[in-house]
C-alpha cells in the first residue's frame, strides 16, 4: 500500500463510542466512557483491575448491552442494536484469554473451518478446497508464523503457538476491528516478542483493541493508550503522557499491578 493512501486510511475513525455506561444491577461497570479509534490503529487499554477493560470489550463485540451511550462502528453500525453474531458479521473479531481452537484437528484444518465462506466442521469433510482459499489459508500460517506446523494437531502446540492459531482463526473471518484480551498471559518472553511483532503485521490488515497489563509489553508496542478507572476514562495518550500523568500515578498507587511509569527505567 502507497504511503500517502496508508496515511489517508489512518485518519478514518473506524469507532466511534460516547458516555457509554453499563449496569449489572446498581452497579456500573462503565460510567459514561468515550472511546474512539481510528482504521489500523494499535490501541492499547489499560487500568487497575474491575476498571472496566473487558466489559468495554464485552459491548463491542454484543455480548454485553449498554444502558445508555453512542457506539458507533464504520460510521454506520449502531452496535447498542445489534445482536452479537450481527455484530461479528458486520467486522468485529474477538479473541477470547482462553484459547477456543479445535484441539483434535491440523493447525491447517483449524484455520479452514475459521474462514469466512465455510459453514463450519461439517464442511471441511465434505468440501475441497479452491486454489485461492488455500492461498488464503497458506498466508494466514506464515503471518502467525505457523507453516511448520500446519500438519499438527492443536493440542499439540505449544501454549503461544495455541494462542497465534486463535489470533489466525479469527483473522480468517476478516476482521476490520480485532479485540484482544490480554494476549500475552502466560507466555515466555521470547514469545511475548513474536506476538508483539505479530500485532504490527495484523494492524496492516484491521484496528486492533488490546486489553493488557503487562506494562513492558504496552510500552514496547503501543502507539496510543487509554487507562480506564472504575468504569470512566482516565486519560489517553501515547505511553510516555500516561506515564507522566498525575491522575494515572494516584490510581495505581497502593494496588498490587504494576504501574505504567515503573516499566520505564530512570522515570
Ligand atoms: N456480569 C457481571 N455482573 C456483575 N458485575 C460484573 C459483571 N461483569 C463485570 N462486573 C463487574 O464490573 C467491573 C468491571 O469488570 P471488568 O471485568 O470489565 O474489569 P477489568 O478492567 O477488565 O478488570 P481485570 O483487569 O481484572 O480483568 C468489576 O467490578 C466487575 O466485578
Amino acid at each position: 500500500m502507497k504511503k500517502k493512501e496508508l496515511s489517508r486510511q489512518q485518519s478514518k475513525k473506524i469507532l466511534q463510542c460516547e458516555n457509554v455506561s453499563v449496569k449489572f444491577d446498581d452497579f456500573l461497570a462503565l460510567n459514561s466512557f468515550s472511546f474512539q479509534l481510528k482504521e489500523h490503529e494499535l490501541h492499547f487499554l489499560i487500568g487497575p483491575n474491575g476498571a472496566g477493560k473487558t466489559t468495554f470489550l464485552d459491548v463491542l463485540c454484543g455480548k454485553t448491552k449498554s444502558s445508555a451511550g453512542k457506539l458507533l462502528f464504520k460510521k454506520e453500525y449502531d452496535l447498542s442494536k445489534m445482536k452479537e453474531y450481527q455484530i461479528a458479521r458486520h467486522g468485529i473479531g474477538r479473541k477470547f484469554q482462553a484459547p477456543s481452537i479445535f484441539p483434535h484437528l491440523t493447525v491447517f484444518e483449524n484455520l479452514e473451518v475459521s474462514m469466512k465462506q465455510k459453514k463450519g466442521l461439517f464442511s471441511i469433510l465434505t468440501a475441497s478446497l479452491s486454489d485461492s482459499e488455500n492461498e488464503r489459508i497458506t498466508n494466514q500460517l506464515r503471518t502467525i508464523g505457523l507453516t511448520n506446523e500446519k500438519d499438527k494437531k492443536a493440542i499439540n502446540l505449544s501454549h503461544g503457538q495455541k494462542q497465534w492459531l486463535e489470533i489466525g482463526m479469527v483473522m480468517m473471518q476478516e476482521p476490520d476491528l480485532l479485540l484482544l484480551d490480554e494476549p500475552i498471559a502466560g507466555m515466555t518472553e521470547e514469545e511475548e516478542e513474536t506476538t508483539g511483532h505479530l500485532l504490527r503485521e495484523l494492524k496492516k490488515e484491521c484496528s486492533i483493541i488490546v486489553v493488557e497489563h503487562d506494562m513492558e509489553f504496552v510500552e514496547k508496542y503501543s502507539e496510543r493508550v487509554t487507562v480506564m478507572h472504575e468504569g470512566s476514562l482516565l486519560c489517553e495518550g501515547s505511553m510516555r503522557e500516561v506515564q507522566q500523568n498525575e491522575q494515572v500515578m494516584e490510581v495505581y498507587l497502593g494496588r498490587k499491578e504494576v504501574p505504567p511509569y515503573a516499566a520505564t527505567s530512570g522515570t
